[in-house]
């Protein structure tokens, strides 16, 4: 569905993409994951479409993005709403310039609502909305016309546990009609609930892709074991199955507790201040 092959793209002496290459298939949920200033910003205003690269290509469903943008749906970082317009009102008029008309406008914009729990507040101006309350539009804004390529930059930014959930509900929901989902966050145990697979960005191009297990495989987990006169002796392993029983078989006073710590994505997030590519 999206296919983003060596793009480049300076700002003055800063290379924000440097060789960045992705795909990602319909139906997939790719976690684009890296350090601020990794690049995920610059490389999905270029999907987007408002941004063009100075090297590399990128096509959506074949087409350049400027040409794809119909098939688009975004979520930026910054919230691009207008202050004064209702949040029922965003949805009629970018569902409208879609070509949604009557029943089917009406169908998709009550779907969103409900699954964004965006009732309370659809008649009023998004600019008196809270912060949480402003992404979950913009993330209806990006669905109401049942996008191919969905881009989500940091949608859950500063929204509560309840409406995290909905939104994750509603990508995962789409992922499984076959959209493409590019979903880009710092709070990683979201990438594990939407099953996606993830792709590390750091300096302006992907340093590892694949399945959360596969590019977990080798980072360090710990074994604690606490004994009964309260010391406790931990173990920094990449094998803690193997490492526990170790402990245990030579443990010579009685033990109080054992607690396994698998490695995370947030250790996988942390090794990235170490890898140097
Ligand atoms: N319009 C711009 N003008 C100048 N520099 C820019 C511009 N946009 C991005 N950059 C620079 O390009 C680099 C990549 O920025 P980008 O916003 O893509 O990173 P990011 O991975 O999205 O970071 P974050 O996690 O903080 O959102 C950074 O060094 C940034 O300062």
């Amino acid at each position: 569905m999206l296919e983003a092959t060596a793009l480049t793209k300076r700002y003055g002496d800063v290379a924000a993409l440097n060789g960045f290459t992705l795909s990602v298939a319909a139906g997939e949920i790719v976690g684009l994951v890296g350090h601020n200033g990794a690049g995920k910003s610059t490389f999905v205003e270029i999907v987007s479409g408002l941004i063009r690269p100075d090297g590399g290509r990128v096509t959506i469903g074949g087409k350049d993005p400027v040409r794809a943008r119909a098939t688009v749906g975004v979520s930026p970082q910054s919230i691009a709403l207008y202050r004064s317009t209702t949040v029922h009102e965003h949805l009629r008029l970018f569902g409208g310039l879609a070509g949604l008309r009557r029943g089917a406008l009406r169908r998709e914009i009550d779907l969103l609502v409900s699954a964004l729990q965006l009732e309370p507040f659809r008649d009023r101006p998004v600019g008196v909305l809270s912060g949480g309350q402003q992404r979950r539009a913009q993330a209806a804004v990006a669905l109401i016309h049942r996008p191919r390529l969905l881009l989500m930059d940091e949608p859950t930014a500063g929204a509560d546990p309840e409406t995290r959930q909905a939104l994750l509900d509603v990508v995962k929901e789409r992922a499984g009609e076959g959209t493409a989902v590019i979903y880009t966050t710092h709070y990683l145990p979201e990438l594990t609930e939407l099953d996606a697979t993830l792709a590390v960005a750091r300096d302006g191009r992907i340093i590892a892709r694949g399945t959360s297990a596969e590019l977990l495989d080798g980072l360090p987990g710990e074994v604690r074991v606490t004994f009964e006169d309260e010391e406790e002796v931990r173990v920094p392993t990449t094998d803690p199955t193997a490492a526990l029983v170790d402990l245990l078989s030579r443990a010579d006073r009685p033990v109080a507790g054992v607690e396994v710590h698998h490695p995370t994505l947030d250790d996988l997030y942390r090794s990235l201040a170490v890898v140097r590519v």
